[in-house]
């Protein structure tokens, strides 16, 4: 089996130019199939707020009205999805920019409404991922970059958190590659302090995350990810690391970096 790496950038990253172009130029040198995914939340945020709309969030996910999801398609899928795929054009990867509606690569369900309505925010099924069609564009050359949008197959457009868009794709692909889901943001892992970059606890097991969380020491935007990261884990995703994204280049050269992810 061929390896894969599925490499999610975060908000804070995308925000800031110089470390956006380090990641991009450390992704470039990785050898072999990947596939790069990333969110945007906070340029959506800020966005949407010249446009006078005001962003919701519940539990680290968008409430998504009708203006919210035309900002978002537009910031997601047009934005940052065709700048990325420029620098990476600039950089030598041959980027594909792509959402969940092309190739139909991605589909998902509008999220019921229970107690809160989310709107237009949509949930992947474990089958629902075209695995066999973004095999093809690995073999033809291709490096796909997903932003954090799918549609339902009826139309519409839905909004998608990007980790749960990678932990998708890895755990849809895994039965195709061996792969490495590894999310990349601004600090270097999981950390005991958040405040302290050396506090990098360097393995997680999910008796340990629920210690962690029980402590109040992950929280936040770090509770969907370790979500998302243990379920690739328990469906054959081979290992799942989170990490700096200034470390990516570690990879490259062996080396271990950030929090690995065992179950
Ligand atoms: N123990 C922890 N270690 C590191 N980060 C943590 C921890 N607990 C909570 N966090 C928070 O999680 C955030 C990452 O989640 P999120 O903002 O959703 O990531 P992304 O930038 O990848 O979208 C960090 O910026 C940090 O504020
Ligand atoms: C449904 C939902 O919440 N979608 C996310 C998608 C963007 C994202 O995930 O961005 P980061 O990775 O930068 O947080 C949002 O609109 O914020």
């Amino acid at each position: 089996m061929e390896s894969l790496y599925i490499i999610k950038i975060g908000g804070n990253v995308i925000d800031n130019s110089e470390s956006l172009h380090r990641f991009l130029e450390a992704f470039t040198k990785l050898k072999g199939h990947k596939i790069l995914v990333h969110g945007g939340g906070k340029v959506a945020t800020q966005l949407g707020e010249t446009l006078g709309i005001e962003a919701k969030m519940v539990d680290g996910r968008r409430i998504t009205d009708i203006e919210t999801l035309r900002v978002v398609t537009m910031v997601y899928g047009g934005l940052i999805n065709k700048n990325i795929v420029a620098q990476l054009q600039r950089y030598g990867t041959n980027a594909i920019g792509l959402t969940g509606a092309d190739g139909n690569f991605i589909k998902a369900r509008k999220r019921p409404v229970k107690t809160i309505d989310y709107g237009f925010v949509g949930d992947i099924d474990d089958d629902s991922v075209n695995a066999k069609g973004i095999s093809a564009l690995l073999d033809a050359g291709f490096t796909p970059v997903f932003s954090a949008l799918t549609h339902d197959g009826e139309g519409q457009m839905l909004n998608t958190n990007a980790d749960t868009i990678a932990s998708a794709l890895a755990v849809g692909l895994s039965g195709l590659y061996k792969t490495t889901l590894i999310y990349c943001f601004e600090k270097k892992g999981v950390l005991k302090d958040i405040d302290d970059e050396d506090s990098l606890i360097r393995e997680i097991n999910p008796e340990r995350y629920d210690e962690l969380k029980t402590a109040g020491i992950i929280h936040s935007g770090m509770l969907p990810k370790l979500d998302n990261a243990f379920k690739a884990i328990g469906f054959g995703v081979q290992a799942v690391i989170i990490g700096h994204a200034d470390d990516l280049g570690k990879l490259g050269d062996g080396a271990s970096f950030g929090t690995r992810l065992s179950n």
